[in-house]
């Protein structure tokens, strides 16, 4: 039918990824493909490259979602989309490599948190990041410290090696088997028919709120806890705050206590976090550029 192209608008079919990227090393082994770090055999860019294999139409279809958010975003904080391929049963998806890495792996190679003044470079960058995201209609949905990548100029990067992108594909599977809508309460109505209400926005403010608890103290709260006991804590008791405020700045606990509003319709927007106090006096990459150096300089050590 006439919208398969549209769909596929920037997969290059029938060209075969290799002759143009160079595979350089493994980065790591996702839940659906492998990711490497490759370079460009004529300008030498460097990019991360998933790799998956998709063996049905659908399955290229679920992909190629996560394809168009990525070619439709264009902004400073947010991985860019270089190439995508479909060659041979495998979809090659090419992003710009941001070589210093997810902060996650940057806090366990460290054994450590972030200071204040480096939360509040990654925090601003996030949320300039969410403000373009959420002004296109994108939603995150899986935002953490693992999804925020840096650069060793102290770029920060909002990305999603999540399986978002299936998701979605579940979602629909699962809005088939949602039953018939007689007996569903007014808020499952809500979520599943205006997709669009800002309270689903809001969502991605609230994991902005834990992941910067996370970015503090290394784990998010009820990190201890199994995912099913989580779900039930987080619905029923108030919002987290840091383990020990008095080691952190009232700005920093201020502004995570307008992120961890349960009330959706009263948490803060993006618009107003970025006039927050806790991010109108940061300006400068620096604090970011020196921890990602220690970082790295630890790998290079081994
Ligand atoms: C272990 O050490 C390192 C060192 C450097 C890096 N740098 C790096 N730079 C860029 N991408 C990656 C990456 C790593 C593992 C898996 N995927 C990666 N990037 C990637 C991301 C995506 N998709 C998204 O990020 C994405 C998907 C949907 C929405 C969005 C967003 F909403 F954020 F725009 C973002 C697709 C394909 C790839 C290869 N990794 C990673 C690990």
């Amino acid at each position: 039918e006439n919208n398969k192209p549209k769909l596929y608008e920037h997969i290059k079919r029938g060209e075969n990824p290799e002759l143009q990227w160079e595979k350089i090393s493994e980065l790591g082994d996702g839940a659906f493909g492998i990711v490497y770090k490759a370079r460009h055999r004529v300008d030498g860019r460097l990019a991360a490259a998933k790799i998956i294999e998709c063996k049905t139409e659908e399955d290229l279809e679920d992909f190629a979602v996560e394809i168009n958010i990525l070619a439709s975003c264009n902004h400073k904080n947010v991985v860019k989309l270089l190439d995508a391929f479909f060659f041979e049963i495998n979809l090659w998806v090419l992003i710009e490599f941001c070589d210093g890495g997810a902060l996650d792996s940057i806090m366990i190679e460290l054994e450590r948190g972030l200071e204040e003044p480096q939360i509040q470079v990654v925090c601003r960058e996030t949320c300039i990041a969410l403000q373009y995201l959420h002004q296109n209609k994108i939603i995150h949905r899986d935002l953490k410290a693992g999804n925020i990548l840096l650069t060793m100029q102290g770029e920060v990067k909002l990305a999603d090696f999540g399986v978002s992108a299936l998701n979605t594909r579940t979602m629909q599977k699962r809005d088939t088997f949602i039953g018939t809508p007689y007996w569903m309460a007014p808020e499952v109505i809500m979520c599943e028919t205006f997709k669009d209400t800002p309270y689903n926005y809001s969502a991605d403010i609230w994991s902005l709120g834990v992941t910067l608890i996370e970015l503090a103290q290394t784990e998010p709260p009820n990190h201890d806890l199994n995912p099913v006991r989580v779900l039930l804590r987080i619905a029923k008791t108030d919002p987290p705050t840091l383990d020990i405020p008095s080691k952190w700045s009232k700005n920093f606990s201020n502004f995570i206590a307008r992120c961890l509003v349960k009330d959706p319709s009263k948490r803060a927007k993006p618009e107003e976090l970025l006039q927050h106090p806790f991010l109108s006096s940061t300006t400068s990459p620096l604090p970011l550029v020196k921890l990602i150096a220690e970082s790295t300089a630890d790998v290079t050590e081994e």
